[in-house]
């Protein structure tokens, strides 16, 4: 576990400047993560230790459950700022999450939230001190894991196998829909500016 980041979200240098071969394989590649986490039949429990933009927030919200780390932290999905949108697969699991109204504003807005506004909303489901946010995982788990395995899986699919239905029939079609947005002139521009300004920002 990292402390102060979860996860910086998708690595933005994987798709500005690249060929569309090369973004054809890494947005493949995290169609079968994401398929893989929210389709899982174990218990998935997301120890949300800092930061979570963007895709960092999609792995966590493909999680049955989010213990996150209070702190100066923020989770959302953030596209919007970037100049870039979210695919209907992020869409459809942050609606599963927190709810169709919630959703919309928070993605054209491109909202982050402290970890205190996301557990009021449900995108966390619970916020521990950063050092014990794994304890805390860890005492959810035990709960989990008392429940009839078959009977937690069944009740799993028949709430996530329309979206994992949905996307594998999608899956080429999504695949060009990522490529061809972001190849675009203007789009990799968006993304230049917005690393360089990451850049800045450290220094
Ligand atoms: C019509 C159909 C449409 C189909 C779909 C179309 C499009 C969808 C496309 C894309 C979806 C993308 C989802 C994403 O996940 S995009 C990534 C979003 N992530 C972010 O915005 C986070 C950016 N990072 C930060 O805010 C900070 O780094 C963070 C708060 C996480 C940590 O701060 P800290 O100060 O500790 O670290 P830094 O010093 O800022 O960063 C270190 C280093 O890393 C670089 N960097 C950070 N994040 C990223 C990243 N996500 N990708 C690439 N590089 C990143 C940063 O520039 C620094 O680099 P260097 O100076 O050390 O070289």
């Amino acid at each position: 576990m990292v402390p102060n980041i979860f996860s910086a979200g998708l690595d933005i240098t994987e798709f500005y400047q690249k060929k569309p071969e090369e973004t054809d394989a890494f947005w493949r590649t995290l169609q079968d993560v994401f398929l893989r986490l929210y389709g899982s039949k174990l218990v998935t429990i997301a120890a949300i230790s800092g930061h979570s933009p963007a895709g960092g927030c999609l792995l966590a919200m493909a999680c049955d459950y989010r213990v996150m780390a209070t702190g100066k932290y923020t989770i959302g999905l953030n596209e919007t700022l970037l100049g870039i949108i979210a695919p209907f697969w992020f869409i459809e699991t942050m609606k599963n999450t927190i709810g169709h109204r919630e959703t919309e504003k928070s993605l054209q807005l491109g909202k982050l939230y402290s970890p205190e506004q996301a557990e009021n909303i449900g995108l966390v489901d619970q916020i521990c001190p950063p050092d014990d946010v794994l304890g805390c995982a860890r005492k959810e788990m035990v709960k989990w894991l008392k429940i009839p395995d078959h009977a937690r899986i069944l009740t799993k699919q028949l709430m996530r196998n329309e979206l994992i239905n949905n996307l594998s029939s999608k899956r080429k079609e999504d695949i060009y829909n990522f490529t061809s947005f972001v190849q675009k002139d203007s789009i990799q521009r968006s993304l230049g500016l917005y690393l360089e300004s990451l850049k800045k920002k450290k220094s």
